[in-house]
């Protein structure tokens, strides 16, 4: 072993070939729990102690506010002789706010640690903005999000509405042009009540009548020539009545409008119609006005408005009022989840035409030309929304995180002797969860390389899972081609979790194609198996949950940091968090997202189902971003298997997986049976286990129903 100042022993062999590389470009490719964090800060602080590295000279970047915190927290922990700090950590009772402020002032303590350059890349460009960027932007900036900022160095800054709230303020504002109303609500019944788009055979089951187009006035018509006129009348304020019945002498039917302030019938006449003389012949006995329209009318929108201008404007008093003033609220008040989801594509579409560094008007272009109407449709209501935000954040000097990110690769683009300034400083450059970068992040980095300084880079790619966000694995998958002449050295050792569990990883992962093959092995030896329940119900699962929790909290004596339960998708949890309210179990969930970096001695992972609101849940597949970016749905489907994996490979010693008899998600199948423990038998309450008799104080029997000592009955206890 290489002679060091800085004591490596405690690393493995590739960890510590790691540390010592003196490459210009590497990349440490492991899976997880095989100490990638850890070998990073090793290097750090190899690089401070054994190559008298300036930390002024580094820059670590991680992913997330509390990866850099957790850093700072390694490095204070490995500075700090007294062990004060490492009591500041573990005590429970001390709110996060208080430490946060201990980590500021242990970094103040430790000069070397103060000149470090810690930072996630948002916070990197934040800095860099408010400091040298006021030729780019408004340097007194205020950063919008998906959330209100509530804590962290960036939350002074926060602006006091989040991105959400500005896109419905505008959308709202767009809205006060009824005809921008009018079309936008064609496009939510269309697309999101009707589904014209979807299968008819769906169609008909909703709508046993045949009445499936809603017109703007949300009614049910039978075609989509109906809806037009009635939409038709709509647009002009003109009331009518659909199908009215209708009785002349002793002859009863029902013509398809009736407008009463002119006093008139409108019967449209298409190859499906019945046949039209007897109804006519009716109309005159009764002396009532009846006009007619036509299917082949319909093909030419000018000339049919212009007909029904002729037929049915011509009819009403001089002096009516075409235009009513439509309201927002009025017109949308049963769609607001439409509104919503309409809205979240919409910011979407946003996030992705930045990642992506497209313009909105050639990305319009593109969509113009999509050959499905719906597509279109999209944008063209999409467009000039986008371009209200982005005026709107101008003028407010508002940038989001990946606004940040491109204004500050605009200004290293556009001030040489900014960008000089940084590339001499970070001689060093190490990144964390490198398998999550997108192309803006990328981007970066590379404006900061020089020949002369190294980038060190840590990831994993079987756990990349913010494709959605635009994150971009082939970055980690082909290192080498971005990054030339670049160094790998893999990791194969997962110190965290058990046999088994690594064992069912390393099977799941396999099905993926997209990938680096790695050899991962388990360090921690033991029999315990993935157990997987399948129960009749959600129910079941919970109570299922819940003895298992008690179980391991009262046999083991876990505590609420030991056990996660992780999910796909917030809700999924809300059924488990009321009950364990109710139970008084303390345990905390996260969605699989959120979880990464993290670990549990036992880890649920809950709504393991297959279909709609199970996992997986490919969302992304929709043919409005494909307009962006193509991707393939077995590319999403491998990103759902990475965010499998990433949640397996959270436990460390105990792993349950909780699906639905008969529904079971297809990634249990991928688990071969040897590394599972599968039972759909509800557990028995642990509780009645422990009873103990009030009399001799003896442990009573679960089934039974007197104390085997004294005979009291478990009735009376
Ligand atoms: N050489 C080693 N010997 C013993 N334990 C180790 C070694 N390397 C790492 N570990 C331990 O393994 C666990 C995982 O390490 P770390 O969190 O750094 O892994 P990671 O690769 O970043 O994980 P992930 O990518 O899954 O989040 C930690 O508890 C760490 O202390």
């Amino acid at each position: 072993m290489q002679e060091t100042k800085t004591d490596l022993s405690h690393l493995n062999d590739q960890q510590r070939e790691a540390v010592v590389s003196e490459a210009k470009r590497l990349l440490v490719l492991a899976g997880a729990g095989s100490g990638k964090t850890k070998t990073l800060l090793q290097k750090l602080i190899y690089l401070i102690e054994e190559k008298g590295v300036n930390p002024s000279n580094i820059l670590a970047i991680t992913f997330t506010k509390n990866a850099a915190n957790e850093m700072l927290d390694r490095l204070i922990l490995s500075a700090d002789e007294s062990g004060r700090y490492a009591e500041v950590l573990s005590d429970k009772r001390l709110p996060k706010k208080e430490k946060d402020k201990e980590r500021y002032y242990h970094t103040k303590e430790y000069k070397w640690i103060d000149k470090l350059t810690v930072r996630t890349f948002h916070s990197l460009c934040y800095f860099i903005l408010r400091n040298y960027g006021v030729l780019e932007f408004d340097n007194k900036f205020k950063i919008v999000g998906d959330t209100k900022a509530t804590d962290g160095e960036l939350s002074k800054y926060a602006a006091t509405e989040t991105s959400y709230e500005i896109i419905n303020k505008l959308l709202i504002e767009q809205c006060q042009s009824n005809e921008y109303l009018l079309n936008f609500k064609r496009y939510v019944l269309d697309y999101m009540i009707d589904k014209i788009h979807v299968e008819k055979s769906d169609k008909l089951r909703f709508h046993p009548e045949g009445k499936f187009y809603t017109t703007l006035n949300n009614t049910k018509v039978r075609s989509k020539s109906e809806q037009y006129i009635a939409d038709w009348l709509y647009r002009h304020s003109i009331k009518f009545e659909y199908e009215p019945e209708l009785a002349i002498s002793d002859f009863s039917f029902r013509p398809d409008f009736y407008i009463p302030e002119a006093n008139l019938y409108l019967e449209h006449v298409s190859a499906k119609s019945h046949p039209t003389e007897q109804k006519e012949w009716q109309f005159k006995k009764g002396n009532k006005l009846l006009v007619k329209t036509f299917e082949h009318q319909t093909n030419n929108s000018a000339l049919f408005n212009r007909h029904l201008d002729k037929v049915i404007k011509n009819r009403l008093p001089a002096n009516y009022h075409f235009t009513a003033a439509l309201s927002f609220e009025e017109e949308l008040k049963y769609y607001h989840k439409e509104v919503r989801d309409f809205l979240r594509q919409t910011m979407r579409v946003i996030d992705m035409m930045k990642v992506e560094n497209l313009e909105t008007s050639k990305v319009y272009q593109e969509a113009l030309k999509d050959p499905h109407e719906r597509v279109r449709d999209f944008y063209t209501l999409a467009k000039p929304l986008i371009d209200q935000v982005e005026a709107y954040y101008i003028n407010k000097s508002y940038l989001d995180f990946n606004d940040m990110i491109t204004r500050t690769i605009a200004l290293f683009k556009n001030q040489s002797e900014i960008l000089q300034k940084f590339k001499n400083q970070y001689q060093y450059i190490l990144v964390d969860e490198f398998q999550d970068v997108n192309n803006l992040q990328v981007e970066l980095i590379r404006y900061l390389l020089t020949e002369n300084n190294q980038l060190f880079c840590v990831g994993d790619d079987w756990q990349s899972i913010y494709g959605f966000r635009g994150s971009n694995v082939d970055y980690i998958v082909n290192f080498s081609e971005h990054f030339p002449d670049a160094e790998t050295i893999k990791m194969s050792i997962n110190y965290r979790s058990t046999q088994n569990i690594v064992g069912a990883s390393n099977e799941v992962i396999k099905h993926n194609q997209f990938k680096v093959d790695k050899e991962i092995e388990a360090f921690k030896k033991s029999d315990s198996r993935v157990y997987i329940y399948t129960g009749q119900n959600e129910n079941e699962n919970i109570d299922f949950a819940i003895n298992q929790v008690r179980r391991l909290q009262e046999e083991k004596g876990y505590s609420k940091e030991d056990i996660l339960f992780l999910y796909r998708r917030s809700k999924m949890y809300d059924p488990y968090f009321e009950r364990f309210k109710q139970e008084k179990l303390f345990v905390s969930g996260k969605t699989i997202h959120a979880s990464k970096g993290l670990e549990a001695k036992a880890v649920f992972i809950i709504g393991l189902t297959e279909g709609f609101g199970g996992f997986p849940d490919i969302w992304m597949e929709d043919r409005i971003y494909q307009v962006i970016k193509e991707s393939h749905h077995d590319f999403l489907m491998e990103e759902e298997r990475r965010l499998f994996y990433v949640a397996i490979t959270r436990a460390k010693d105990e792993l349950f997986l909780l699906s639905e008899r008969g529904n079971e998600s297809s990634f249990l199948k991928e688990i071969p049976e040897h590394f599972t423990y599968k039972t759909s038998v509800a557990f028995k309450p642990v509780v009645e286990k422990l009873l103990t008799c009030n009399h001799c104080d003896s442990t009573i029997e679960s089934d039974s129903q007197f104390c085997k000592y004294c005979g009291t009955k478990v009735s009376d206890i």
